[in-house]
C-alpha cells in the first residue's frame, strides 16, 4: 500500500478535535455538578417557619413540618445503598449510550489513518474492536433487560468496561508506528476517550477503573512491543500519566456525583413527606374531630364554590339544616359520652343517605348542614324527608337504646342572594319546624305542596 505524506489540514483537524474533547468533557462535568441539589441541611428550614410575611403556619402544620424535616438525617444515613444502586443503573444506561456512539470514534480513527496505515492493519483493528464491541453491547442489553441490579450484574458491567478499554487499547497494536504525526493524533484520541469515559462511568467509578486499567495496559503493551514508533516510550509514559491523573480526579468527581444522587433522592423523599404531612394537616383543619364530617371552615369554602358555579353555570343548589330534637335530654339523662356517640351515629347515618357529591358538615353542637349541588327546592325537600323518616324509623344506638328525631330546614340559593342570607333562611326554617312540633321538614320559601308528603307551609322570610 502506498503510504502518503500527512496532510496538514487533517493534522490540524485531528489535533483540534482531540484536544477539544477533554476540555468539553470537563465543562460538561462541572455543569452537571452545579445542577445537582445543594446540601439539604443548609436550607433555611427554621427561617422559613419563622417568616412573618404572608404565611402564618398553624401549630399542627409546624409540628408535621418539623417531624418531616427531622427525618433528613436518617434519610441521608440510610440512602447510601439506594444511591449506589441508582448510580449503577445510571452508569449502565450511560455506558450503552457511549457504546452506541463508539463507531463515531472508530470512523474518526479510520479517517486519520486512511492512506497512512496499511489497509490490512486498519481492517484488523476495526474487526477486533467491532467484535468486542458487539459482545459488550449484547451483554449490556441483557443487563438492562434484567433491571441492572448492582449486586447481580456488577461483574458483567466490569467485563463490559474492560472490553471497552481493550478495544481502544488495541489501536496501538495495529495503527501506531506508521506516521509520527498520526501517532500523536492517536494518542490524543486515546486521551479523549479516557476523558469521555470519566463522565460515562461517573456514577460507578470502579467500572471506570476496569476500563482505563485495561486500556492503559493494552495500549502501553502495544506501544512497547508491537508498534515501531520511535516515540513509543514517550507515548506510553504520557498516556500512563494522563490516565493516572484522570483516574485520580475522576474519583473526587464520582464522589460528588454520588452525593448529588443521594441528596436528590433524600430531597424527593422529603418533598413527598412534606406533601403528605401538609395534606393531613389540611384535612385535619377541614374536618370535625368528633364526627369525621366537614367542619364550618370547609363548609364556607364549599358554599363559595357553589355560589361561583351558580353564577357561571346557572346551577341551582340547596341546603338542608338538620337539628336533632331534644338532644339536651340525651346528654342530661345518659351523659355526654352517649351524646357524642349519638352525634357520631347520626353523622354516619346521614352520610350514608346522601349522594357521593353531596356535602355534609357539622354546623355546630347537634346541628348538621348538607349542601346538595345542582338540586332545586323540590328535590331537596324530598331528600330531607327521606332523611327525616330514616332517622325516625330505627334507633341510632342499641346500647343504650337511643332513638332520635330531627327537624330539617331547607333553602335554595337564589340569584343575587348571599351565603349568610341562605343560611339564615334555612336556620329560620329549622326554627319553624321546631316550633310546629319538631320531627318535620320545612322549606324556607313559598312552595306548592308536593306529592312526596313533605309538610310544606308558607314560610316567608
Ligand atoms: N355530647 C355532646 N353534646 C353537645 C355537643 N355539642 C353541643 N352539645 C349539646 O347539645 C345540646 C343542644 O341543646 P339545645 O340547643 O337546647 O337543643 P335540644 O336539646 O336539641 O332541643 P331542640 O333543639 O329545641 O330540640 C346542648 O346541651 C349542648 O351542650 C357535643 O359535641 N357533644
Amino acid at each position: 500500500m502506498n503510504i502518503k505524506n500527512p496532510r496538514s489540514s487533517l493534522e490540524n483537524a485531528g489535533f483540534c478535535f482531540c484536544s477539544a474533547v477533554p476540555a468539553a468533557q470537563q465543562i460538561a462535568i462541572s455543569r452537571l455538578l452545579v445542577c445537582y441539589p445543594r446540601q439539604l441541611n443548609q436550607l433555611p428550614w427554621d427561617n422559613f417557619l419563622a417568616q412573618p410575611a404572608g404565611f402564618t403556619p398553624s401549630p399542627p402544620f409546624i409540628q408535621a413540618y418539623r417531624q418531616a424535616v427531622s427525618t433528613i438525617d436518617s434519610i441521608s444515613q440510610s440512602d447510601t445503598a439506594i444511591a449506589r444502586a441508582k448510580g449503577f443503573s445510571e452508569c449502565v444506561i450511560a455506558l450503552r449510550r457511549a457504546l452506541t456512539t463508539t463507531p463515531v470514534g472508530w470512523s474518526l480513527a479510520v479517517w486519520f489513518c486512511w492512506g497512512r496505515v496499511p489497509l490490512g492493519s486498519i481492517v484488523s483493528w476495526l474487526a477486533t474492536a467491532a467484535f468486542v464491541w458487539a459482545g459488550s453491547l449484547f451483554v449490556l442489553q441483557r443487563v438492562i433487560g434484567a433491571g441492572s441490579k448492582v449486586d447481580v450484574h456488577r461483574s458483567w458491567v466490569h467485563w463490559v468496561a474492560a472490553l471497552d478499554g481493550f478495544g481502544w487499547g488495541l489501536s496501538t497494536w495495529f495503527l501506531v508506528g506508521y506516521d509520527p504525526v498520526l501517532d500523536a493524533i492517536l494518542m490524543a484520541l486515546l486521551c479523549g476517550v479516557t476523558s469521555i469515559n470519566a463522565q460515562v462511568y461517573g456514577t460507578y467509578v470502579s467500572a471506570y477503573y476496569s476500563q482505563i486499567g485495561v486500556q492503559l495496559a493494552v495500549s502501553v503493551l502495544g506501544l512497547l512491543t508491537a508498534s515501531n514508533s520511535p516515540s513509543a516510550l514517550d507515548f506510553a509514559a504520557g498516556l500512563g500519566v494522563f490516565i493516572a491523573l484522570t483516574a485520580y480526579y475522576s474519583r473526587a468527581i464520582a464522589q460528588r456525583l454520588m452525593e448529588g444522587i443521594r441528596l436528590q433522592y433524600a430531597n424527593g423523599l422529603l418533598a413527598a413527606q412534606l406533601r403528605s404531612a401538609l395534606q393531613k394537616v389540611e384535612l385535619d383543619a377541614a374536618t370535625d374531630a368528633l364526627t369525621g364530617q366537614w367542619n364550618r371552615r370547609a363548609l364556607d369554602n364549599f358554599l363559595k364554590q357553589q355560589v361561583e358555579l351558580q353564577t357561571v353555570a346557572y346551577q341551582p343548589f340547596s341546603i338542608l339544616m338538620l337539628d336533632i330534637d331534644f338532644f339536651k335530654q340525651i346528654n342530661d339523662e345518659l351523659g355526654h359520652m352517649v351524646g357524642d356517640d349519638v352525634l357520631r351515629a347520626f353523622a354516619h347515618r346521614l352520610r350514608a343517605d346522601l349522594r357521593p357529591g353531596d356535602f355534609c358538615a357539622r354546623f355546630g353542637g347537634e346541628e348538621f348542614l348538607v349542601v346538595l349541588p345542582q338540586t332545586a327546592l323540590g328535590v331537596a325537600l324530598e331528600v330531607a324527608e327521606r332523611i327525616r323518616k330514616g332517622i325516625a324509623q330505627s334507633p341510632l344506638l342499641e346500647k343504650p337504646r337511643v332513638q332520635v328525631t330531627v327537624s330539617i330546614g331547607v333553602s335554595t340559593m337564589e340569584q343575587g342572594q348571599s351565603i349568610a342570607e341562605l343560611l339564615a333562611r334555612a336556620d329560620a326554617a329549622v326554627y319553624h319546624a321546631k316550633n310546629t312540633g319538631r320531627n318535620q321538614v320545612r322549606p324556607s320559601v313559598n312552595m306548592p305542596a308536593q306529592a312526596s308528603g313533605v309538610a310544606h307551609q308558607d314560610f316567608l322570610m
